[in-house]
């Protein structure tokens, strides 16, 4: 199920929640609208955080761990994170491409091989160094769905650990690596 949210983080305290650092886990692409507040961040591939900010008349466009399981992990997701604002309310607009709920890793490997054997390979420097394990590609869940259910606890902590006490317990003691 494709999916728009409409987002708010109003102002706050130094320090507090925005989003923590994830790979978006509802399919192939993410495009997000954002106001110039700023608080967008992105992990480079030295393992460092930049920010990705408003460009009057553009999108981010975010590699989703849909994409990543698709190409075999040659496109790894785009790890990123929200900085909650400090000094004033932040809005955006990120819009969700989606793949079935019930689609296995097993079936998406099958289905895109021809595409993988497509793309030309080249060295990745010490890219699984400074990424977060993604959940789609991990074993331990058995579709989709559940792997998304696992990253949204994840990264919406202050949530999860209020409505899913014991799966946040759960799934913040699982190591995916
Ligand atoms: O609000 C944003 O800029 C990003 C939100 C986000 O990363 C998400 O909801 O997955
Ligand atoms: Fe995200």
């Amino acid at each position: 199920m494709h999916r728009l949210k409409f987002v708010r983080y109003p102002q706050s305290e130094p320090g507090s929640q925005g989003v923590g650092p994830h790979k978006d886990s509802t399919g192939l692409f993410t495009f997000l609208s954002q106001d110039q507040v700023g608080g967008l961040e992105v992990l480079n591939r030295s393992g460092q955080w930049i920010s990705a900010p408003y460009i009057e008349g553009t999108f981010v466009v975010n590699v989703q761990q849909g994409f990543e399981a698709i190409t075999g992990g040659l496109c790894p997701a785009t790890t990123h994170r929200v900085i909650a604002p400090a000094t004033s309310t932040r809005y955006s607009i990120p819009f969700f491409q989606a793949v079935r709920l019930d689609l296995t890793l097993e079936f998406l490997k099958e289905a895109a091989v021809d595409i993988v054997r497509r793309i030309p390979t080249q060295k990745v420097a010490n890219i699984e160094n400074v990424t977060i394990p993604s959940e789609f590609l991990s074993p331990l869940f058995s579709c989709f769905g559940e792997a998304q259910l696992r990253n949204r606890i994840i990264s919406h902590p202050d949530v999860g650990r209020r409505w899913y006490p014991e799966l946040y317990e759960k799934y913040s003691r699982q190591s995916l690596s």
